[in-house]
């Protein structure tokens, strides 16, 4: 066949797409009314999660999993968008990590507000200025962000969903050589994740070399402005400020992830078959031994798999006091979970139940 012909048939097969497209935005609209009515939300990750999860199953074609979700993840934000626009905050500038997490769960149809700093997300969804949040919560290498944990102790946000994104650093400066570079810009956490390749570079430069910004695009936009100076930022932070990309992959580990938490206000997601609950439990200071102990084997005895659990200092007073961020399998509503939670009720603070993606 030739090319024509084999254009002239991917032009009819995309009228119909067109066409089928355009009625199951109909069903949407319909959706959102119906939604509009009842005053119910309208984002559901777990229903999207489902459609993803049927169609992948049924699936007998060429596409894989990975861009059956691409496709319906700019599906549902466009239909979102026709059911109720609903902005998204996020840790920018725009082109930091977060912004390509946010992109990857709200599509790019969506209005996206980016934030200078993790308070100020939580703050715009606090007071109605964004629907959404997305913030960083751990990095594989890293480890944990504690602003995120400790706004989320400190406010009664919700968790909505997590996503997982993997992350690439480059290093991008405009310097024609290594030896004009006077300083470093970088995120804190990208510092840490790109050690091996700065001793290797710059081993022994003193502490006010490597600047400490609040993330790794506002790094590649001082790095736009200073042609002696570099940045440790992403592919897409280092393009959006047009600052040439010396090395690329420079982070210590290939498998470099970073998982984010979107974040909402009266947010509940229903139960779906594969869900994942985070807490905080503020145990009793009585100094008894065994008290975590005891409390950990309310989740054992249940037979409960504990995915993760952090502590963070109380910050009161002048003792060494500690709260728990923990992380289990189910959802709040399982008979299991409830248990623990009316047992515990004064010491337990449910952060949220969604759909598990790692
Ligand atoms: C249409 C709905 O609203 C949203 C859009 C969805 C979709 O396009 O299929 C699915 C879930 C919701 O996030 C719905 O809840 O069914």
């Amino acid at each position: 066949m030739s090319l024509e012909e084999l254009r002239n048939q991917i032009d009819s097969l995309d009228n119909q797409m067109l066409e089928i497209l355009n009625k199951r935005m109909e069903v949407v609209k319909h959706v959102g009314e119906l939604k509009k009515s009842t005053q119910t939300v309208i984002y559901r990750p777990e229903r999207e999660k489902q459609i993803v999860d049927r169609l992948d199953s049924m699936n007998k074609g060429l596409l894989n999993r990975a861009a059956i979700e691409a496709i319906y993840l700019e599906i549902f934000a466009v239909s979102r968008n026709l059911e109720l626009p609903e902005r998204i905050a996020y840790l920018g500038p725009e082109g930091s990590f977060t912004h390509q997490a946010a992109e990857s769960r709200f599509g790019a149809m969506s209005d996206y507000l980016a934030l200078p700093n993790i308070r100020s997300v939580f703050e715009s969804i606090d007071t109605g200025r964004a629907r959404f949040g997305v913030v960083p919560i751990e990095n594989n290498l890293e480890g944990i962000v504690k602003e995120t944990i400790d706004l989320l102790n400190e406010t009664d946000l919700k968790i909505v969903a997590e996503v997982a994104i993997s992350v690439h650093f480059t290093f991008a400066t405009k310097a024609e050589k290594l030896s004009e570079i006077k300083k470093i810009y970088s995120k804190d956490i990208a510092f840490g994740q790109c050690e091996k390749f700065l001793n290797d570079y710059f081993a022994g430069k003193e502490d006010d070399f490597f600047v400490q910004v609040d993330s790794t695009s506002k790094a590649a936009r001082l790095a736009s402005q200073d042609p002696n100076s570099a940045a440790i930022c992403s592919h897409i932070a280092a393009k959006l400020f047009d600052v040439p990309i010396l090395f690329d992959n420079i982070q210590d580990s290939a498998q470099n992830r970073t998982r984010f938490f979107i974040i909402g206000k009266d947010f509940i997601n229903q139960k779906s078959d594969n869900d994942k609950t985070t807490i905080i439990a503020r145990l009793p200071e009585d100094g008894k031994p065994g008290t975590l102990m005891k409390f950990l084997q309310e989740f054992e005895s249940r037979g409960i798999n504990l995915l993760k659990i952090e502590s963070r200092p109380v910050k009161e007073g002048d003792h060494f006091n500690f709260w728990f961020l923990m992380e289990f399998d189910g959802y709040f509503l399982d008979e299991s979970v409830q248990e623990i939670m009316a047992k515990h009720a004064s010491e337990i603070k449910w952060l949220g139940s969604y759909v598990k993606a790692i």
